[in-house]
């Protein structure tokens, strides 16, 4: 370590901005950018002008799609600052970033509280017990209102919220903010917050105060014992105590901290700031990371610690129009100087990295070391993807890696021309390495290319970042459905090939059962020969043979999923048995047992929310069983009702456009994926026709 950290570690916090699609995350992030004076001049999110949202498609469309990591400085501390996307077709950025951070700041609208999309992104952050503090944002707006938001927090996401703050007046009367932990109000000089003056509290709510500190100081007594015995005796509990007391009781997620602001009016910011230092964990405060010994396949916590060996994780690869293909790292344990060597273990390739910088929203900083507990963006690392281990090549590690979910909706893409198609290849792969949630495949028989994702949004982009940064033309087809296709039975089947036409013959004859394998546990294959009855150097053509025709299935030609194939007989011939024969002798017994292998599609089954006025539920629930939708519960949602059902994602194309005429524009669906179920009976007719017919032959 030849330089020194500019900030301590227990004064470094990474924190993720995550919300509903529009409760405020970008402007958040904006205003905690100013004011802690990275960025010198506001700019709204939808004018174009935005510090954060710098690629143009997010800057036309007006939400956030990459993750961006930025650092900040606040009061002595580094705030590494990642932007979550609130659009469900881009979960896999929020995963990606919770895989990263230690805390986050869930921003809600403080008119509509928690909704459909923050319950997702929520649970998310539970899965990875990440830590978070609630930003009631907008109580500016009409019906703005801080109790109904806090209610929320424990009606719909079953969280314990603590309220450390009291809203002075609310909507165009929001003026100021009592912090009940300092007991002091900033009131604010107009309606742009800027300027303001801490006091103390106005003498028309000193009552109102101290019966919310009141109840505050009781729920802490519940977490906190020293607490519960002042707070029993009657005694005043001091403003360190309260502090530290809720610090722990937010970073072991017994309880969530709210907070009252306007990001847009320049209010309750810095205070939001300051509950971060105070409240979300250090990288020093968060359970270990879990990495595995290659060698020895043991486990190894990984705690931050710059005198330890290096180990970082590959989070994010992003294709920078200035330096060219960066990768974001947070660094676990050990330091890491530019223009070293690490080990990346995930690939057993080991990789220089030229520079490193630390990423401020708009502009980089190249800095000459990376400590422990940071991130930072890395240049120079080739063969690098998302979710790689970076480790010090004298002590490979693998860190847990993240894991993607698969795509369920595809289009066709077909270029304009040769050249389009060469440019397709390259932006593909480029566009595939930077986010691993979307495929590209092409039909060796068709040469179609088909762009698999997560949603029709997130097709959208892809299709047009290859278009804008890439300059491919190319003509590109409707969505369709992933099937897949799968057994429902147990079944045996022989497959022989034989040609003998004078001279060197081919000739391969296995005997193999399927057997259903448990839904995502994919392909399994068993070597149960014994005697040779099959030499064991064909094995592995038997095993690449089924792994082939498993890709365009029995049915329809989609992939063949979750099947256990176990080889367990067959014959062979002296002269003409070679890998190719036996490979189609594979193929051919898997075709063979299709037939008695109850063969079903498989369709992805979206849970889709959706929340309308009282007044239209009627039709909205008519809607949903006309697309073959179970509905799986409701709930009122103020003045409206929340409809939770199951539906098939073929049923929803252009869902958004019904929805919206339906319901005259006022009702709002997400819908995510939820997992796959066989097609009934008559649709997978239609599905087979409309694919050219069975593959199964009688
Ligand atoms: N009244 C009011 N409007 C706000 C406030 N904060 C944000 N907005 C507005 O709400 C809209 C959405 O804000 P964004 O910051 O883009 O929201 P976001 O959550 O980042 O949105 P996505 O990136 O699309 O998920 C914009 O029109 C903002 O101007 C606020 O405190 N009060």
């Amino acid at each position: 370590m030849a330089n020194t950290r500019e900030f301590p570690l227990e004064m470094t916090r990474n924190i993720g901005i995550m919300a509903h699609i529009d409760a405020g995350k970008t402007t958040t992030t904006e205003r905690i950018l100013y004011y802690t004076g990275k960025i010198h001049k506001i700019g709204e999110t939808h004018d174009g002008a935005s510090q954060m949202d710098w690629m143009a498609q997010e800057q036309e469309r007006g939400i956030t799609i990459t993750s961006a990591a930025t650092t900040a400085a606040w009061k002595d501390h580094r705030i590494n600052i990642i932007d979550t996307p609130g659009h469900v077709d881009f979960t896999i950025e929020v995963e990606r970033s919770l895989r990263v951070l230690d805390g986050a700041v869930a921003v809600l609208d403080a008119q509509a509280g928690v909704e459909p999309q923050t319950e997702t992104v929520w649970r998310q952050a539970s899965e990875y017990n990440v830590p978070r503090i609630v930003f009631a944002n907008k109580m500016d707006k009409m019906g703005a209102n801080f109790d109904f938001s806090v209610e929320t927090i424990g009606d719909r996401l079953q969280a314990n919220a603590l309220p450390i703050q009291m809203p002075i007046g609310a909507e165009d009367d929001f003026r100021g903010i009592i912090d009940l932990v300092e007991m002091k109000a900033d009131l604010y000089h107009g309606d742009d917050g800027s300027e303001w003056d801490t006091v103390d509290i106005p003498e028309e709510f000193a009552a109102e105060a101290k019966k919310r500190r009141d109840a505050m100081i009781e729920k802490l007594a519940d977490v906190d014992d020293d607490i519960m015995e002042k707070y029993l005796g009657g005694e005043e509990v001091p403003k360190a105590e309260i502090k530290a007391a809720i610090r722990k009781g937010t970073l072991d997620l017994s309880l969530f901290p709210v907070l009252a602001g306007s990001a847009f009016k320049n209010k309750g910011v810095q205070m939001m700031l300051d509950a971060v230092v105070d409240y979300l964990p250090s990288p020093l405060d968060v359970r270990p990371y879990n990495a595995t010994d290659p060698d020895t396949g043991e486990n190894v916590e990984l705690e931050a610690d710059d005198n330890k060996p290096f180990a970082a994780l590959a989070f994010k690869i992003a294709t920078d129009p200035f330096v060219g293909r960066l990768t974001f790292i947070r660094v676990y344990t050990g330091t890491l100087e530019s223009g070293s060597y690490v080990l990346n273990s995930t690939k057993g390739k080991r990789e220089r990295v030229g520079r490193l910088l630390q990423m401020h929203s708009n502009h980089r900083q190249e800095i000459p070391e990376v400590f422990s507990g940071d991130i930072a963006a890395a240049i120079g690392l080739k063969n690098t993807t998302t979710g790689d281990s970076l480790t010090d090549p004298n002590h490979p590690l693998k860190l847990e890696s993240m894991e993607f979910p698969d795509p369920v909706i595809q289009v066709a893409v077909e270029p304009k021309s040769k050249a389009d198609q060469d440019k397709m290849d390259v932006a593909l792969q480029k566009l595939a390495e930077e986010d691993p949630s979307f495929k590209a495949e092409t039909n060796p028989e068709t040469g179609e290319t088909l762009i698999a994702g997560m949603g029709e949004l997130h097709l959208d982009i892809i299709i047009d970042r290859m278009r804008r940064e890439f300059n491919v033309e190319a003509t590109v087809g409707a969505p369709q459905v992933a099937y897949r296709e799968a057994f429902t039975k147990q079944t045996s089947a022989q497959g022989k090939f034989v040609r003998q036409s004078g001279g060197k013959g081919q000739y391969g004859d296995v005997w193999i059962e399927f057997t259903p394998n448990e839904e995502g546990a994919g392909f399994e294959f068993e070597d149960a020969i014994v005697g040779g009855v099959v030499p064991r150097e064909y094995i592995p053509s038997v095993e690449q043979g089924l792994r082939e025709s498993l890709e365009n299935g029995v049915l329809a030609g989609y992939p063949l999923v979750d099947l256990k194939a176990k080889l367990y007989d067959g014959s062979y011939h002296d002269v003409d048995s070679s890998e190719a024969s036996f490979k189609v002798a594979a193929s051919l017994a898997l075709r063979n047992a299709a037939k008695n292998a109850g063969a079903v599609i498989l369709e992805p089954i979206m849970k889709v929310d959706i929340v309308i006025p009282e007044e239209y539920m009627g039709d909205i629930m008519g809607q949903v069983t006309a697309r073959r939708g179970r509905i799986d519960g409701m709930e009122e949602r103020g003045n409206a009702q929340q409809v939770h059902s199951y539906v098939p994602l073929s049923e929803m194309f252009g869902y958004a456009t019904t929805l919206r005429s339906a319901s005259q524009g006022r009702g709002v669906f997400t819908m995510t994926f939820d997992h796959y179920e066989a097609v009934p009976k008559s649709v997978q007719e239609e599905i087979i026709k409309k694919n050219g017919g069975s593959n199964i032959k009688e």
